[in-house]
């Protein structure tokens, strides 16, 4: 804390600054106005006065705008150098040096003076000051025919960059154009070619008549500099779309795409990964980079177009195979855990061996393929936006997701009983009747079989499942309802489901709890018990452990493009705490989010 000495004299501030080098109209100086029209009011000890003095007398603020003032002067400067034959002294220097008497000094000077690293400095300093890192350019030749006059010659110097640029040979002239300019590339950096240029020369080696491969093998031979003659596109292309930032909901692999015009020029993404569009000109194949690497040159992608007729072609090469859905929903009674301090709403637990028993299964098996089948025939790019929730917005709904054991009741059960006025349930909703200690809304909404089938086909469920003979769900309202009070719901869904949750009202933050390696499991499981239908509690086998493994696996292929943050849960510590601080991140930190969350014009791509 920055103390004052009230009643005492001010320090003499002025006469430490006039002693001082001051540059003329620098920040120093305006502060030494300020500190003296602050002195009056010192010695008058108007509140709070001495506290402002002693924070601007401070040493460190008084250097710190010395070092400013310092560097502005400096940036008004033109840099010179003292000489550009540095190298050339210093052996003078060294020369110089044998005819004097030895001494520690001469000796050390020597010493430095020889030293490889600042020869090499030296040196450096040396091509920078002469300037001879540009290019020598070869003379124009002096016959240039009437006809070549509106050709361009552009020179590019090559460095460890790829040129950014991919060409073609028009199918009609058999000419060699620029077909496209790649963003961020040494090309589109230049400004001196464009999509369309008709190359005649490479490096004074005519290309008429070559095939692309050999033009770029001319271009691969060259060294430091490449010379290109070229018959200017008329109206070169402008690129004025703004950029657009989407995720990518499949993979891609240009490797593995036969169709892709330009195979190095490809950019290889991965389903969840977020994508900067940086130009759409082509309907077929755009151009775009990673937002993890925004520095780098762009790289090409199919087009939202192209990529869905890609998707719907491997689609149907494929032999026809029953659809078999992840996991149905099936609701215990209610969550009996035998250190609950308190009642917590909404906890279910769930079995295998239950689920399949479950009639609705297949009911909501046929329904949910539409959500497992998603990355097939859905889009395959999301238009996203930054969203940061304000303090007055509702809490987006959190939502937990991952194959049957692996932790996800446990760590909601933790999360909530860390702060359950700050995290909460949603109250599902049953058709079966209650019973005598129950109370309507508080472990179950009970509702008649009718209402709740309402609720199921229009929508209004989160998910649902039926279990002996019952109808179990979670409703949106009933999530409302807890994010209506200011609080943060916290559901788990299973995968299929996320697609339903995915609404702007919401805004789902989704997690996905992943097993860790099986040999840790097998020693972090050693007394966990897995929950069944007759309420006696089994230890994990190893089959069940390999089970959740491969279940984990394939809810990542087909839904990790919708997982926002990956925990994996192995120290059942270290995983509440990723999972407290992932929760709080959603709340508090810009994130990801669908465009169409945000505004509901935005454009579809
Ligand atoms: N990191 C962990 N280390 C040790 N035991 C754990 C860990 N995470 C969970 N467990 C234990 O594993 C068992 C199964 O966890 P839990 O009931 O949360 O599974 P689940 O994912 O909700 O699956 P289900 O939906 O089938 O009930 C519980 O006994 C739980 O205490």
């Amino acid at each position: 804390m920055i103390q004052s000495d009230k009643g005492a004299d001010p320090p003499d501030w002025d006469r430490k600054l006039s002693t001082a080098t001051q540059p003329r109209n620098g920040l120093s100086q305006i502060l030494r106005h300020v500190l003296q029209e602050l002195s009056l009011f010192y010695s008058r000890d108007v509140n709070g006065v001495c506290l402002l003095y002693d924070l601007l007398h401070s040493p460190w603020l008084q250097a710190l705008l010395k070092v400013y003032d310092c560097l502005q002067e400096f940036k008004e400067k033109k840099l010179v150098p003292a000489t550009p034959h540095a190298q050339k002294l210093s052996c003078e220097v060294i020369e110089l040096l044998r005819d004097i008497p030895n001494s520690p000094e001469i000796q050390e000077l020597r010493q430095i003076l020889q030293a490889p690293h600042y020869k090499a400095l030296l040196s450096a300093h040396d091509t920078v000051a002469q300037k001879d890192f540009e290019p020598l350019l070869p003379p124009l030749p002096d016959n240039i025919p009437e006809s070549e006059e509106a050709m361009r010659i552009v020179c590019l110097v090559k460095n460890q960059q790829p040129l950014g640029a991919t060409i073609k040979r028009h199918e009609m002239t058999g000419d060699i154009l620029v077909a496209r300019v790649i963003h961020g590339g040494l090309v589109e950096r230049s400004g001196l070619l464009y999509a369309g240029d008709k190359l005649v020369e490479v490096n004074g080696v005519s290309v008429e008549g070559l095939d692309p491969e050999q033009v770029i093998h001319i271009l691969a031979m060259s060294r430091s500099t490449i010379m290109f003659k070229v018959v200017p596109v008329p109206n070169p292309p402008v690129n004025s779309q703004k950029m657009v930032y989407v995720r990518a909901m499949t993979d891609y692999w240009p490797q593995e795409d036969p169709s892709i015009p330009c195979m190095d020029a490809g950019l290889p993404f991965q389903k969840g990964d977020i994508l900067q569009i940086v130009d759409q000109n082509d309907a077929l194949w755009w151009q775009a980079r990673k937002i993890s690497d925004l520095a780098a040159c762009a790289g090409l992608i199919p087009s939202n177009h192209l990529l869905k007729r890609k998707q719907r072609e491997f689609w149907w090469s494929q032999p026809y195979q029953p659809h078999t859905c992840l996991k149905s929903n099936t609701y215990k009674e209610e969550y009996v855990g035998s250190d609950q301090k308190f009642f917590i709403a909404g906890f279910r637990r769930s079995m295998r061996l239950c689920r399949r028993k479950s009639h609705l299964s297949q009911l909501h098996a046929t329904v949910c393929c539409t959500g497992s089948c998603y990355s097939a025939v859905g889009a395959p790019y999301e238009e996203v936006v930054r969203y940061q929730r304000r303090p007055t917005d509702k809490h987006r709904l959190i939502v937990l997701v991952g194959p049957s054991g692996v932790g996800v009741t446990e760590l909601r059960r933790q999360l909530i009983e860390f702060n359950p006025n700050h995290f909460q349930s949603a109250v599902p909703h049953t058709t079966r009747s209650p019973k005598s200690y129950e109370m309507n809304g508080r472990e179950y909404h009970y509702v008649s079989k009718e209402t709740f089938e309402n609720l199921m086909y229009s929508h209004r469920m989160l998910e649902y499942g039926e279990y002996k003979g019952h109808l179990y769900g979670t409703s949106v309202d009933a999530v409302h309802a807890v994010l209506d009070e200011g609080k943060v719901c916290v559901m788990d869904l299973e995968p299929q489901d996320i697609q339903v949750a995915r609404t702007h009202e919401l805004k789902p933050y989704v997690i996905f709890i992943k097993p860790s390696s099986l040999s840790c499991m097998k020693e972090s499981r050693k007394n966990a018990k897995i929950i069944t239908d007759y309420f006696v509690d089994m230890k994990f086998k190893d089959e069940d452990l390999q089970e959740m493994e491969d279940l984990a696996k394939k809810m990542e292929t087909q839904f990790g493009q919708f997982f926002d943050h990956v925990i994996v849960n192995d120290n059942l510590q270290d995983s509440c705490a990723e999972l407290l601080s992932a929760v709080q991140k959603a709340q508090e930190e810009p994130q990801w989010v669908p465009a169409t969350w945000i505004s509901t014009d935005a454009e579809s791509l």
